[in-house]
């Protein structure tokens, strides 16, 4: 169990909204929908409606500095069926990355990739007191696209298993290419936090308003909290 999932979760029943596609930009086709992953008829580009509100507002903020520049949604809410698919997918392909069969795996090679894929993918837990952070409509994966509509380099490729996706990974290296990435990072966190939200401790594009996460690390991200010091809004919310 990770620390942030003993906080207390005090439900706000605020319903889950479609988010402006018109008004952000979007991948073509979503990243996951193009893996097979099972979202039926749903669509992943649903928040609560206030992340949606602050989601506007962070995009504002991003437009005051750096016109026509749009924050691109990458992923939002996403149903437990398809946080499964996902850390199923990304646990084979680390296998296959590796030159390893799934079928000859030791015990201590299967522990270590699957501390590896938890690293960065919630558990797809159905337990109601410990939802993956997408399963609330409170997460949000994000980046930016220019005026051009191009996508702004990070560094790193949203999703990637390595060290690169730390929030921080580029602040000390002193190549200008790395200095521009950290700068485009920090414009996006900048932007996000403005907003009220959170960011993940280990991933550049991964932000939350309301859910157990930003309630833990907006309390100090203590390793044992108090889970009633400050409960999140939003607990598992379904379409
Ligand atoms: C890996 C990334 N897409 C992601 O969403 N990670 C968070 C922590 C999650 O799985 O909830
Ligand atoms: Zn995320």
């Amino acid at each position: 169990m990770k620390p942030y999932q003993q906080i207390a979760i005090a439900e706000c029943r605020e319903p889950l909204v479609p988010i402006p596609l018109d008004i952000f930009a979007t991948e073509h086709l979503h990243a996951y929908q193009k893996l097979g992953a099972p979202y039926g008829d749903k669509s992943p580009y649903y928040l609560r409606e206030q992340v949606v509100a602050r989601l506007l507002q962070a995009q504002q903020q991003l437009q005051a500095c750096c016109p026509s520049w749009q924050i691109q949604v990458f992923d939002a809410h996403r149903p437990i069926a398809v946080q499964q698919y996902m850390v199923d997918y990304t646990f084979a392909e680390l296998v296959q990355a590796k030159g390893l069969q799934l079928q000859e795996l030791t015990d201590a090679q299967k522990q270590s990739i699957w501390e590896q894929v938890h690293q960065f993918w919630a558990v797809p837990n159905v337990n109601p007191a410990t939802p993956p952070p997408h399963s609330t409509g409170a997460a949000v994966d994000v980046t930016l696209v220019d005026a051009s509509g191009a996508p702004v380099n990070m560094g790193s490729p949203i999703d990637e298993i390595s060290p690169r996706s730390f929030p921080d990974f580029f602040a000390d290296q002193p190549e200008l290419e790395a200095q521009q990435y950290h700068q485009n990072r920090q414009l996006l966190k900048q932007v996000m936090v403005s907003a009220g939200f959170l960011q993940h401790m280990n991933e550049w594009w991964h932000f939350s308003w309301g859910d157990q996460l930003w309630a833990w690390l907006s309390t100090g991200a203590n390793p044992n909290p108090d889970p009633h010091a400050v409960a999140a809004r939003y607990g598992r919310a379904e379409l």
